[in-house]
């Protein structure tokens, strides 16, 4: 998947991080059904406190939008991961009798509270295009796990995710986000975005949150 001309350059700025996010034991094991219940539950939990978080960082990403187009496309990203998105992990937990009271009282693991407060605070201490970077390895990651998964699963146990993440409405917002990444791209730093000096600074943004999601599902993976 590109979604964008930004994006395939942030990842392969990010090197052997990219694959190990994107084809980490713990994708590989919703693709085979190997992965145990526990860890995709433990996974889940958390997941539904990182949304919460994540959506800051895009309602962050209002804030520090220069036009009107730029923040109407950041506050379609928080409605659709508040209400669209969490209705997976909502969905799934009631099934295995947790309650979305329990989800939001539950305890946050280090590597969640890493990931989530990098995003936010690459929000308050730069601008727009930090934020972006920091933000797009989520969005953007899932968006080709869902699409490979969902062409290479050999078992249904994780159909349900995998059918999120691979949904027209979940790639028409990668595309979207794509398409946000090249315009705020080309209004600040031009056409030639990796001829600028703010470009290193950028991909290494990029390549820092493909890391923490490398940690996140380390974490899952290990309850
Ligand atoms: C950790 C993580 N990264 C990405 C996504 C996709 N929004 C997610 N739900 N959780």
């Amino acid at each position: 998947m590109t979604y964008g001309a930004t994006f395939p350059l942030w990842r392969k700025a990010a090197g052997d991080h990219w694959p190990a996010y994107t084809r980490h034991p713990f994708v590989e094991g919703m693709k085979d059904g190997s992965l145990p219940r526990t860890s995709f539950l433990h996974y889940l939990v958390q997941d539904y406190v990182f949304l919460r978080h994540f959506s800051r960082a895009w309602a962050l990403a209002v804030t520090k939008a220069d036009t009107l187009e730029e923040m109407r496309s950041c506050a379609a990203t928080v409605h659709a991961l508040l209400n669209e998105e969490i209705q997976l992990h909502v969905k799934v937990c009631a099934s295995e009798g947790i309650s979305e009271e329990a989800l939001f009282a539950a305890e946050e693991a280090p590597a969640n509270i890493a990931y989530t407060r990098y995003v936010l605070d690459a929000g308050h201490s730069g601008d727009f295009l930090d934020l972006l970077a920091a933000l797009a390895p989520c969005v953007l990651g899932y968006g080709e796990i869902g699409a490979r998964l969902a062409r290479e699963a050999s078992r249904d146990t994780y159909k349900d995710w995998i059918g999120t993440y691979a949904s027209a409405d979940y790639q028409e917002a990668c595309a979207s986000v794509g398409a946000l990444i090249d315009s705020a791209i080309q209004r600040r730093i031009g056409s030639q975005p990796e001829a600028s000096p703010r470009w290193p600074a950028l991909c290494e943004r990029f390549r820092t949150a493909t890391r923490l999601e490398v940690g996140f599902w380390d974490m899952g993976l290990h309850p």
